[in-house]
């Protein structure tokens, strides 16, 4: 299992103490892979005090440098320690990022080392319509590389889903992962059923065990409850 904390626009050095000790958790002993993507400006000094935990971003620019003010490249958050990027998170293309945009920044990851944590997530009208899978599918298709990328993974989270409280049915959600699995089969082939498939939006410790047990998942991307060891340790226990 993959766990990853995305921790938004939220953290201070201060809360580099949250890091340490999620750290030291995962240190003692937990079968999930486990990653925190914390703001650009904790990259180097989340990367500097763990030793078990992946440090990652939470979004790249599409180009390797330029006239961009306030941007950040792949390669300048890979140099300042991450190793992980998430690209096409719902709140980036509700700023603007379409699918052309998102696929460039997966592409930009790659050339950069970093491993694309690629989001896709259909909205509460387009869920309303019956256009789930289709959306999230052709999200994917629209933004996944050429190849399957060490570390590559694809994350589901309804946009409805966020920081709402609200859940999909666990049945909707594993019919979510079994279509875009056939996805990436169809894309990759065989090395298709590898990549990892998340869900993401109001993961807690009280649905993270039930969460894990669907079929075909593959991890979780937890936004609030991944602020604290408090909240986040007992969804990384939940993992096992
Ligand atoms: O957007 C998310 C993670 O990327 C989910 O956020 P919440 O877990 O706060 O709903």
């Amino acid at each position: 299992m993959l766990v990853i904390g995305n921790w938004k626009m939220h953290g201070d050095r201060q809360r580099l103490a949250e890091v340490v000790a999620i750290d030291r958790h995962v240190r003692r002993g937990c079968s999930a892979r486990v990653a925190l993507c914390v703001p650009a400006t904790l990259i180097a000094a989340a990367r500097g005090s763990v030793e078990a935990v992946v440090i990652g971003a939470q979004d790249c620019h599409q180009a390797v440098g330029g006239a961009f003010t306030g941007r950040l490249s792949a390669s300048m958050l890979a140099d300042a320690g991450a190793q992980m990027v998430v690209v096409g998170h719902s709140e980036c293309r509700a700023a603007g990022d379409d699918d052309a945009a998102v696929g460039a920044k997966v592409t930009a990851a790659i050339g950069a080392g970093l491993e694309p944590v690629l989001c896709v997530g259909e909205t509460s009208a387009e869920r309303d319509e019956g256009l789930t899978a289709a959306v999230v599918v052709a999200q994917a298709r629209a933004a996944l590389p050429g190849r399957v990328v060490e570390g590559l993974a694809l994350a589901y989270e309804p946009v409805w889903a966020i920081g709402s409280g609200r859940l999909p049915q666990e049945g909707d959600i594993a019919a979510v992962i079994a279509a875009l699995r056939r996805c990436l089969v169809d894309l990759y082939g065989v090395e298709g059923s590898d990549v990892p498939i998340l869900y993401g939006g109001s993961v807690s410790a009280a649905n993270a065990a039930a969460l894990l047990g669907i079929d075909g998942i593959g991890g979780l991307l937890v936004g609030s409850a991944s602020l604290s060891a408090d909240s986040f340790v007992p969804i990384l226990a939940a993992a096992g």
